[in-house]
């Protein structure tokens, strides 16, 4: 009989998954896309969305910690203030780029804010375990880190729901901060653009638009250390 916690819920799950499962998580995780351009209006069902929080919730975090929140936006009027963020923000990172880079920069598409029919910010309570919080002793942004687990996990329960999320960082903290009414002591996170999609790109937008290219894995695996040891070969030929 399966060991069961004091609430009688089983305290194992079977850990198979079948192959047809193990397809779909692969299948989601490399059809995940940034959406910025590709936003429909129509409106995201309410179980829909609590299922993306339910994931985004399900996230690992440092100590258990959970130190995140998730304002949900969905009244236009607010949209627009984040947009005029975005705005602000834009404009002085066209700024940082340089010649025809920043001729390239201009071009790009990087939010969905006004078209997406909903924002969820995800943000990270620092002080929401305490003082001293396991795992968080010797390298005290576990919590952000947490928070940024959140954010995946909510991105590829959107991908599995075929829901498009674009994360727009391209935001002052402060701005973000005055238009949410986020408190001084509660750190942002991201900004999601989430939503119904005309269509995924098969490639990141960036690539499509020649700004970079995805690095061959090869060249990021390492072995027993900073090493390129040689006797690897069966490994790096499976990575291909
Ligand atoms: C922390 C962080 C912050 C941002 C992003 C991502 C992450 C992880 N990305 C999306 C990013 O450009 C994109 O993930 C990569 O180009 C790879 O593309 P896919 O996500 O695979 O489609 C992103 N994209 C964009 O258009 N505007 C933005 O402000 C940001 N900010």
């Amino acid at each position: 009989m399966a060991m069961r916690d004091a609430t009688d819920t089983p305290i194992q799950y079977d850990p198979a998954f079948t192959l047809d499962e193990r397809v779909a998580v692969y299948r989601c995780i490399h059809t995940r896309r940034d959406v910025r351009g590709q936003f429909r209006h129509d409106p995201v069902p309410d179980e829909v969305l609590a299922r993306l929080l339910e994931a985004a919730h399900h996230a690992p975090s440092v100590g258990f910690m959970q130190p995140w929140d998730f304002i949900v936006i969905r009244d236009p009027a607010v949209k627009k203030k984040v947009h005029a963020a975005f705005a602000c923000a834009q404009a002085e990172a066209t700024e940082m780029f340089e010649n025809e880079q920043r001729e390239r920069y201009r071009r790009l598409k990087l939010e969905g804010i006004l078209d997406a029919p909903v924002g969820i910010c995800i943000t990270c309570d620092r002080a929401r375990a305490g003082k001293v919080v396991l795992g968080r002793t010797h390298q005290p942004e576990m919590d952000l880190y947490s928070a940024v687990c959140a954010v995946e996990n909510l991105w590829l329960a959107a991908r599995a729901e075929n829901l498009g999320v674009g994360w727009v960082s391209i935001l002052d903290y402060n701005a973000l901060r005055e238009v949410l009414g986020i408190p001084p002591e509660i750190q942002p996170i991201a900004y999601l653009c989430v939503g119904s999609v005309t269509h995924f790109y098969a490639k990141p937008e960036l690539e499509v638009a020649g700004w970079r290219t995805r690095l061959p894995l090869h060249d990021l695996v390492w072995f027993d250390g900073w090493h390129k040891r040689t006797g690897n070969e069966p490994l790096l030929d499976a990575i291909g």
